[in-house]
């Protein structure tokens, strides 16, 4: 197929990430600067398999001052619909009919597993469409063969073969941030804080996060504890404190587990430190904030640095 006369979509889905905005523009801009045009899908997957089509064109300028700000500008969601077979098969019914047959999409693992599932059943769906009378033949032959590409886009950083996800390094800002902060009423005070990390069934972010943060003991869903982790944990948290510090904090990730399987919650490790340790503790749960816009600028190394203007130099190779 030429590329010049190819309609590409891109849409976010899944938990919003930081610099899903710059991943778009770099899409919407790069497809334009090759001569592609290029639609939105607003709302995630819901926008090609919800109750309401939302597929919209998408120029140079209406990608433009987003590079830095948080969230998404195309919106997400964790579609339902897109889950069942009926709804990737109107996905695929309502691409067509816009001449669509190359999509990007941004997301964590659900969204890209989500996306191999519309691309292996695309010829099927659309020779259903076809027999249904819902596509004629002639549509269903000029867009026989579908091409998705993934992005990584989710602050758990738990796609394989991806060293940082976009908006990944972004919420491990916001985690440290959130430890540095609460230096000032553990030392004041003498406390423990633990702090709950996001990252579903993957520990990256609490891992990196304690790392960064300085944090004293780390429970991540990758390395179950046994059962007597309450009291390891607190001969380290002891030993700190005899050594004469003033502060302890202990980052749990949401999907810790102990090697039982059972989850360990915030609240659990803040009992086992008091009673054990008798220190003053208190839980902070840093929760969406994580995904939030980060008040220091992106870093050069980001979906910023993607896109293909026509002003990069030629010389360049790219
Ligand atoms: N197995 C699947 N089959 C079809 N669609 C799926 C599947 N898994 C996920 N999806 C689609 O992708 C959407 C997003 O998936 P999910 O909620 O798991 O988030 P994610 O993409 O993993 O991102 P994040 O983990 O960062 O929130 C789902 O709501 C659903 O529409
Ligand atoms: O925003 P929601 O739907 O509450 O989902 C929260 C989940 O999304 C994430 O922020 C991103 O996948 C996870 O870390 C967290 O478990």
């Amino acid at each position: 197929m030429n590329p010049r006369s190819a309609r590409l979509a891109v849409l976010t889905s899944g938990g919003d990430a930081q610099a899903m905005n710059a991943a778009i523009r770099a899409v919407v801009r790069t497809a334009l600067h090759l001569g592609v045009e290029v639609f939105g899908v607003h709302e995630g997957y819901d926008g090609l398999a919800g109750a309401t089509e939302r597929i919209e064109q998408l120029g140079w300028d209406d990608v433009s001052r987003v590079l830095d700000r948080g969230g998404t500008m195309l919106g997400t969601a964790r579609s339902t619909a897109f889950r069942e077979r009926a709804g990737r098969r109107l996905a695929a019914i309502r691409l067509v009919r816009k001449g669509i047959d190359r999509i990007v999409v941004i997301g964590g693992d659900g969204s890209l597993t989500g996306a191999l599932l519309l691309h292996d059943e695309w010829s099927q769906l659309l020779a259903e469409a076809v027999a249904a009378g819902e596509l004629s033949a002639a549509e269903a032959e000029r867009h026989g063969g579908v091409v998705i590409v993934g992005v990584p886009g989710s602050i758990d950083n738990d796609l394989p073969g991806t060293d940082v996800a976009v908006g990944t390094d972004s919420a491990l800002r916001q985690i440290v941030d959130a430890i540095d902060a609460l230096e000032a009423t553990a030392t004041s005070h003498q406390r423990t804080f633990v702090v709950e990390v996001m990252g579903r069934n993957c520990g990256y972010l609490a891992a990196a996060g304690a790392i960064a943060g300085g944090a004293d003991y780390v429970l991540l869903p990758e390395t179950p504890v046994g059962p007597d982790w309450q009291h390891e944990m607190c001969t380290l948290l002891g030993a700190g404190r005899a050594a004469g510090r003033r502060n302890s904090v202990v980052v749990v990730a949401e999907g810790a587990r102990n090697a039982a399987g059972a989850p360990i919650t915030a609240g659990e490790v803040r009992a086992a430190i008091e009673r054990l340790l008798g220190d003053e503790t208190r839980v902070t749960v840093p929760g969406h904030v994580q995904r939030g816009e980060c008040r220091a600028r992106p870093t050069a190394w980001s979906p910023r640095s993607w896109v293909l203007p026509p002003h990069v130099p030629r010389s360049m190779p790219i």
